[in-house]
């Protein structure tokens, strides 16, 4: 059964309108929305039902890592953009996005509450994960939480750790998985196969020339958790294509020095650009190479092409 539903992305607090007041919510990064997050999110539309009132989850962008020390901070997961359709198929009614600045990263536990969550958001019911920590240097927890709800007047309940072979999922976990190619793995962590997915871009029409055409799939500069060459299908418009991708700077050729992904599409014939793709990866082929012709390099990905049909049966 198809799960399509409507969710309202508001941008800062001062977007908030007094339909927003009044809601259950949850805060955290929620990269992936692997099942972890999933099963927070439904003890969040459990509690909504309950209580006859919307579901917000509050999420940071960019995330606190990434304000902090930008060059540490771990590979998105999920941008925005898939964040948002991750969140409306969990059931959320709104997702509060706050921008995490100079100003935030400054509230203190005390400040956080008052502002968002009290003033913000009039939360009735919190739900978040036992190991959750916010507010200045991280010093709020959970019985900081239900110590001010009971002053506040909303109620904070703990989900339980979701567990896989006996180790907590985080989305951390995910992309240690996808950093070692298992992506069976990756599945089992996010109940759903990793995808990456974008708009075509134009590229150099280099790829023509080596005999095998790709969709350049824009990345808009976010760091991924895969580089090299995969076995993929392709999602269009509900179609679904077997192809191969390379993620990475491309050594061989002139390029930018940002990580591009770049897909071939099996026996496609059409044109891709401006449409939006969805990159289902299954298998790692290599790593991206520096070769020291286009020729050599052009010989690599027809054998690529090969090994991709026969893993993929056509
Ligand atoms: C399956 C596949 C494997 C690739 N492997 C490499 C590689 O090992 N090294 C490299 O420099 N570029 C690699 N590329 C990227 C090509 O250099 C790139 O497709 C070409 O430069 C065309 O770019 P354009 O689409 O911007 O014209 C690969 C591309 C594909 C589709
Ligand atoms: N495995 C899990 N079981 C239950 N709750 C979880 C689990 N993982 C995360 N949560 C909860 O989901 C909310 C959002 O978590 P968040 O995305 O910030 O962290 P994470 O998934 O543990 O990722 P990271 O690896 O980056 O720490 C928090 O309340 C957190 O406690």
């Amino acid at each position: 059964m198809s799960k399509k539903r409507f969710m309202q992305l508001v941008r800062g607090l001062h977007n908030l309108r007094p339909e927003h007041r009044g809601c259950v919510a949850t805060i955290g990064n929620f990269d992936g929305v692997h099942r972890g997050h999933q099963a927070l999110l439904g003890r969040l539309r459990k509690r909504a039902v309950e209580l006859g009132v919307p579901s917000c989850v509050v999420i940071f962008e960019p995330q606190p890592q990434e304000f902090f020390i930008p060059s540490m901070a771990p590979a998105r997961l999920a941008c925005l953009r898939d964040k948002q359709q991750l969140l409306t198929e969990e059931g959320v009614s709104h997702v509060l996005c706050l921008a995490f600045n100079q100003l935030l990263q400054s509230f203190s536990a005390v400040e956080f509450i008052d502002r968002i969550l009290v003033h913000g958001l009039g939360v009735k019911h919190l739900e978040v994960g036992d190991d959750f920590r916010f507010g200045y240097d991280r010093d709020g927890d959970f019985n900081f939480l239900q110590n001010a709800g009971m002053s506040q007047g909303f109620t904070v309940e703990a989900a339980q750790t979701v567990k896989l072979d006996g180790v907590r999922i985080s989305s951390t976990q995910v992309r240690n998985a996808l950093g070692a190619a298992d992506f069976a793995m990756a599945k089992r962590l996010l109940g759903r196969q990793f995808s990456i997915a974008g708009r075509v871009l134009r590229g150099q029409k280099l790829a023509r020339q080596l005999g095998a055409p790709t969709a350049n799939v824009q990345l808009k500069r976010r760091r991924v958790p895969l580089a090299g060459v995969y076995l993929v299908s392709v999602d269009i418009d509900g179609q679904s294509w077997p192809g191969v991708a390379n993620i990475g700077v491309r050594p061989t050729v002139i390029s930018d020095g940002a990580a591009h992904l770049e897909v071939h599409l099996l026996d496609f014939v059409g044109d891709l650009y401006d449409r939006h793709l969805t990159v289902v990866f299954h298998h790692k082929l290599r790593e991206e190479q520096c070769f020291a012709s286009l020729e050599a390099l052009k010989i690599m990905i027809n054998a690529d092409v090969a090994t991709a049909r026969i893993l993929s049966c056509i």
